[in-house]
């Protein structure tokens, strides 16, 4: 028989400190039936591997949150790249792989790092002990990303409430959503509104997008929601791993002068960074057929909840899996997913992130943190409200 559990991974004291429960839902099996919820849960890296590269068996199609489109309705139209499968999602996958993929990005690269040179002076101007969420990690994705994609000016602080709103609808519809949905309204139907093709500036990933509908790549009626894609992932996730990668460097004692040394090894902290703090903790498949997992065979129609945090510091998988270590090679972490939907911004993700920390080294030459860090609650990310930091010139 499975074990049970009644841990609700959705709660505010999980949330608060997940990796205990984490801990405790990884070892306890390879498979647990959380009655709270009526999910199965896995946390080993071998299983969560599995689920991430067995589309056949475990679809994107029925959701990738708690709700299950089989049986409700999504509280927006589906996405046709997370919550699709092939070979609906096919199309758009390999029209957004290509406008964000590293030669493409090529062309924002020498940008992306002027800014951050610019923001970092702007910071240290200010003095040298600054929170590292609020002077940086929220600011730079804010001041590139919605450019790139080709917004206009105004109401971009929609940007970080949409997002945030949707990372929770992953989860209950009571507590954080159930918090959010009063006011949300006019922020999705903001987001709605920069989908339009008229409201989107040439030459942005945006236009990209719906040029590639006037070639018959994807549909004019998916090119809206592909933009929805970019705007609802491309802006809280890098928040959260921008932080991260600050506060793993802040707290491992000699990473920041490894790296003034060789900062060849920015691209390296920055994937290591997303496997130790995997700013996305969790997401769901939908078994569409009878299917096994660790010898448990589960009906169909079930959801089962991937812990990819859990994943990422399996001992099974990794050495000393709760370091931050420089020399090890994180390549094969679930931080980013795997297979055919493995995150199809992390180039995006990785430029900012290397651009923040890169304008850093060049300014800094020690970083320590100088307080407790604030997390934000959110049912799929594990994000941070402060980090705060001193630093000493270089
Ligand atoms: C640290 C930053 C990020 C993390 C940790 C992250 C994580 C992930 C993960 C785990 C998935 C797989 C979801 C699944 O298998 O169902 C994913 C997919 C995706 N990500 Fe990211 N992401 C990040 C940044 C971004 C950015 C910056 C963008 C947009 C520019 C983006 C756009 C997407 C899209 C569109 C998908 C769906 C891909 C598909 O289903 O084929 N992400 N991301
Ligand atoms: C980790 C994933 C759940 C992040 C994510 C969210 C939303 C979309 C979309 O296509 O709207 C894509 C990816």
């Amino acid at each position: 028989t499975i074990p049970t559990s009644d841990v609700d991974p959705f709660s505010p004291e999980f949330l608060a400190d997940p990796w205990p429960f984490v801990t405790e839902l990884r070892e306890m099996a390879p498979v647990v039936h959380l009655e709270r919820h009526d999910v199965h849960a896995i946390g080993r890296y071998a299983d969560v591997h599995r689920a991430l590269t067995d589309w056949q068996s475990l679809q994107s199609a029925a959701g990738v949150g708690l709700s299950n489109f089989n049986h409700e309705k999504p509280w927006r139209p589906p996405s046709v790249l997370l919550e699709a499968d092939p070979p609906k999602h096919d199309a758009p996958r390999h029209v957004l792989q290509e406008i964000l993929s590293p030669r493409s990005l090529r062309a924002l690269e020498e940008r992306w790092r002027a800014d951050a040179h610019t923001l970092v002076d702007e910071v240290l101007a200010r003095g040298t002990a600054f929170d590292a969420v609020t002077a940086l990690a929220e600011v730079f994705p804010l001041r590139v990303f919605p450019d790139a994609v080709g917004l206009g000016p105004d109401g971009r602080e929609n940007l970080l409430p949409y997002g945030d709103f949707a990372f929770n609808a992953f989860g209950p519809q009571e507590g954080l959503v159930a918090k959010a949905a009063p006011t949300i309204g006019p922020t999705i139907e903001w987001i709605g509104e920069q989908c339009r093709r008229e409201n989107l500036a040439d030459g942005g990933f945006g236009c990209q997008i719906w040029e590639a509908s006037d070639h018959g790549d994807i549909t004019p009626e998916q090119a809206p929601l592909m933009v929805r894609s970019l705007l609802t992932a491309g802006v809280d996730t890098t928040v959260t791993g921008i932080a991260a990668v600050v506060h793993a460097v802040a707290t491992t004692p000699g990473a920041w002068e490894r790296l003034r040394a060789h900062p060849e090894l920015l691209p390296r902290a920055f994937e290591e960074a997303v496997r130790l703090a995997s700013p996305v903790q969790t997401f769901f498949r939908t078994t569409k057929v009878p299917t096994t997992i660790a010898g448990i065979t589960l009906p169909a129609d079930r959801k089962v909840l991937m812990f990819l945090g859990a994943a990422n510091r399996d001992p099974r998988r990794w050495e000393h899996p709760d370091a931050f270590d420089l020399d090890r090679d994180p390549s094969g972490h679930v931080g980013f997913g795997m297979g055919i939907h493995q995150c199809v911004g992390q180039h995006v993700a990785r430029l900012e992130a290397t651009a923040v920390l890169g304008a850093l080294l060049e300014r800094v030459a020690r970083i320590d943190l100088t307080g407790p860090v604030v997390h934000h609650p959110n049912n799929t990310l594990r994000g941070f409200e402060s980090v705060p930091v001193e630093v000493t010139l270089a």
